[in-house]
């Protein structure tokens, strides 16, 4: 772990959502008592700030109720704001825990190419390790010789086993492969990379079902996890994608990396309220230790602008 500590890195990597959130709502409040005119700027520039109609709906409903006490003002109005994302992210902060038994808790990892799905494999294991759970590999992205080098990489580095096939190689016959060598060393978790080729919608669904067959062959309950990594800095189309990967996938989990890198981190309060689909974990930066389970309260204020 780095000097630094978790939730300054979360507030650093949460800066520029917070700030455009900021920008967005500064000047709105101008009289002693909310009216619908402000009320609706408000709206506005939550949906401007990437939290979604919902979201901004719901928002706006608790500023309406809201009393005041000590009077309005920005601050105040952030505070509130603040509580009701909160009141949004809390139901869905699960990390994901390792519960299978038999053994191997298998965990699906989808997304699209770039999302940072490797990347966030090797950040997993290595909080999986932390926990000390023993961790396999399985490169199931097996259209890119790239992609199952990057993981190869990252499992030298972690001194994890991966288990890889051929270039071009059957995606389900490796991850059948992995499912035997994590059954037979007793691993903890095995971890699947998986093509990320949303382009071909069909070719992808045929792929993933085909994975579940062969998994639900050996191990009726796999994969325990299918989760969904997003990339914050795609904003509305990660919402997109999630509907998409709900329908090929039956996604039970999300994963938002890069919530560094954009202004745009407010899209994770539109996924969660939109969706209700756990969010295990959050990216905020490119070492490994940069992938924890999500504080609610932590971020909801950071978005807010009041940590
Ligand atoms: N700033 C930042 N960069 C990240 C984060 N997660 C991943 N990245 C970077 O994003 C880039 C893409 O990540 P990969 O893990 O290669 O993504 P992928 O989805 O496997 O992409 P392909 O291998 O190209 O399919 C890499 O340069 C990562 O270092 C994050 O939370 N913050």
């Amino acid at each position: 772990m780095s000097a630094e500590s978790w939730s300054d890195r979360v507030f650093g990597g949460l800066r520029k959502t917070s700030e455009r959130l900021s920008e967005n709502l500064a000047g709105i409040v101008t009289k002693a008592k909310l009216d619908d005119a402000q009320l609706d700027d408000i709206e506005d520039a939550l949906i401007l700030s990437d939290l979604g109609p919902r979201a901004a709906a719901r928002i706006r409903e608790r500023l309406a109720g809201e009393r005041f006490e000590r009077g309005v003002d920005e601050a105040a109005v952030k505070e509130a704001v603040a509580e009701e994302i909160a009141a949004i992210l809390r139901p869905v902060a699960k990390p994901l825990e390792v519960v299978a038994f038999p053994r191997p808790q298998v965990v699906l990892v989808i997304g699209v190419n770039g999302s940072g799905k490797t990347t966030t494999i090797a950040k997993l294991a290595h909080l999986f390790q932390e926990q000390d759970y023993s961790v396999m590999l399985v490169a199931g992205d097996t259209f890119r010789a790239a992609a199952i080098g990057q993981l190869g990489v990252w499992a030298d580095r972690l001194g994890v086993p991966i288990i890889k096939g051929p270039e071009g190689g059957d995606p389900a016959s490796v991850v059948f492969d992995g499912v035997k060598a994590a059954t037979d060393k007793g691993s903890d978790v095995l971890i699947v990379d998986t093509a990320g080729r949303l382009q071909n919608k069909r070719e992808l669904m045929d792929e993933l079902a085909k994975i579940r067959r062969v998994l639900g062959r050996l191990n009726v309950e796999a994969p325990h996890d299918v989760v969904l990594v997003l990339d914050a800095t795609n904003g509305q189309n990660a919402l997109q994608q999630i509907e998409i990967f709900k329908e090929v996938a039956g996604v039970t989990g999300l994963i938002m990396t890069k919530l560094d890198g954009t202004a745009r981190g407010g899209v994770l309060v539109a996924a969660a309220e939109q969706y209700g689909l756990p969010i295990h974990a959050i990216g905020v930066g490119e070492k490994i230790d940069d992938l924890r389970p999500f504080d609610p309260d932590l971020v909801a204020r950071v978005i807010a602008g009041v940590a």
